[in-house]
């Protein structure tokens, strides 16, 4: 690593102590972003990557609401919108108790290049809450977003903000802020995605993430003269991206083995095929339990491996779906161990740089999440245009749209790793030509 970059590293840890998520994506994007700045010492000269690692603006809440006991409860809410320069702060909220601000700026920095790889005019942003919806009833997540938007509506609004779900945080959450939004703003726009279709979302914007990953999967493989039908597919979570990623992988002839839980995974070698078992992942979820162990008791010749993670079992293809970090050395070794060729991220950062690390220098090929899951935000700013001009796309509409988005975002990263001679490093092609956008717009826009 060069002396630029290295001191660039070096600030953002002084100004960050204590966030190591953050600090680890900052450590991953300037590091491939360094022949783009010595190719243009005007970005140097003009401050932009300083600009760029610090937040447009960060706001922290007191988040008060009443449990079903009657006892008041106190969660602390935050956004951060991160960077504008191609359009209104855009990325989703998380509502889990990890949530600090170290996970939402890692969210947000990651965002604005995800954001930028879509092509649309949409900038990078996340928020949430510290905050555990699992166990919660249905009024008392309720209450929460209300409370949670009675402060956050002076603060978005869809040319400024546009919120949307990510862990924690599903159609009915999504309901319940923009009701509360509506209300007091007395505005039915286009502020929120991932709204229910009902409210004026997407058709197939709960899909959209899951289908786009295996989209980005099935590219990676095309460039290796190799195809997806009859891969063994390792998957991590149970949630509404494993969800999506497993019903695109059955639809293009991969058998996903497993899912996992914060309890331990299961391994179906008979494959989580569609109808029952699929839905059954949705129960799974919408028992607000958090736990994935009974899915083996109710489907014969499915194992359970508590406190285990999924990837040391051997398949054709990873796919972690579920939360960051989920991917460490001794799992990389694991894979590499059993002959794993291919990784690509669903869930944001599953993957420490140690394991990456170790990925490619024994020949995997990685597909990072801000290009593989761009799926999800790129139908979320179809969904924004949607309300814009008050009209309604067609779930055929969208497939065709996010299929074409995903096919290109695979290009653009393919190219920008060709470009600086960098082989077939879609980590680094992804950071290129992501970053390469939104250096440009922040050009045009002055020293702001
Ligand atoms: N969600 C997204 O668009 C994106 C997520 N990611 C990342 O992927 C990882 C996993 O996140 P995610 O799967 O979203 O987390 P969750 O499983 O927590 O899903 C989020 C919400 O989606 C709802 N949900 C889950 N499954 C379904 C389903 N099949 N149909 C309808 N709603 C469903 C749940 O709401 P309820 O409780 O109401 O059922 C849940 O609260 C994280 O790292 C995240 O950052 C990355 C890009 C986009
Ligand atoms: O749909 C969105 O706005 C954001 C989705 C999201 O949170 C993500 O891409 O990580």
């Amino acid at each position: 690593m060069g002396n630029l970059v290295q001191k660039y590293i070096d600030i953002a840890k002084e100004k960050n102590p204590g966030e190591p998520e953050f600090l680890q994506t900052v450590e991953e994007v300037l590091t491939s972003i360094e022949p783009v700045l010595e190719a243009h010492p005007e970005y140097v000269e003009a401050g932009l990557v300083e600009r760029l690692i610090e937040p447009e603006r960060g706001i922290q809440f007191r988040v008060p609401w009443v449990d079903d006991n009657g006892k008041v409860q106190v969660n602390r809410g935050y956004r951060f919108e991160f960077n504008s320069a191609l359009g209104p702060y855009k990325g989703g909220l998380r509502f889990a108790p990890s949530v600090y601000p170290g996970i939402l700026k890692f969210l947000g920095f990651e965002q604005i290049f995800k954001n930028s790889l879509t092509g649309l005019p949409i900038g990078g942003g996340k928020g949430g809450a510290d905050f555990d919806p699992n166990g919660k009833s249905d009024a008392e997540i309720m209450r929460f977003c209300q409370s949670f938007i009675t402060e956050l509506y002076r603060h978005i609004g869809p040319n400024t903000d546009v919120p949307a779900g990510d862990l924690g945080v599903g159609g009915r959450e999504i309901g319940f802020m923009m009701g509360q939004y509506k209300r007091i703003t007395n505005a039915y726009d286009g502020t929120w995605t991932g709204k229910g279709t009902a409210n004026g979302g997407l058709a197939g914007r709960t899909e959209a993430t899951g289908y786009g990953i295996v989209f980005f999967a099935r590219e990676m493989l095309k460039h290796c003269g190799e195809d997806l039908k009859g891969k063994t597919v390792a998957v991590s979570g149970f949630g509404n991206v494993s969800w999506g990623t497993i019903q695109k992988l059955n639809q293009l002839g991969a058998k996903p083995i497993t899912i996992s839980g914060p309890d331990g995974y299961i391994l179906d070698m008979d494959g989580i095929t569609p109808g029952e078992k699929e839905d059954y992942l949705l129960e799974l979820r919408n028992s607000g339990k958090n736990v994935c162990a009974p899915y083996a008791d109710k489907f014969k010749g499915a194992k359970f491996f508590p406190g285990k993670k999924p990837w040391e079992v051997k398949a054709d293809i990873y796919m972690p779906c579920a939360t960051q970090n989920d991917i460490r050395l001794e799992d990389a070794k694991n894979m590499v161990a059993n002959g794993c060729k291919y990784l690509c991220e669903g869930a944001n950062m599953p993957t420490t740089n140690e394991a990456i690390a170790y990925l490619q220098e024994n020949g995997v090929v990685v597909g990072p999440s801000k290009a593989a899951n761009a799926g999800g935000v790129a139908c979320s700013c179809l969904e924004m245009s949607q309300n814009a001009e008050h009209i309604m796309f067609s779930k055929e509409d969208v497939y065709k749209q996010l299929e074409g988005i995903m096919v290109n975002i695979h290009k653009e990263a393919a190219d920008a790793c060709e470009k600086y001679n960098l082989g077939y490093n879609l980590i680094a092609g992804a950071n290129i030509a992501g970053f390469e956008r939104v250096a440009e717009a922040m050009m045009l826009q002055g020293i702001v």
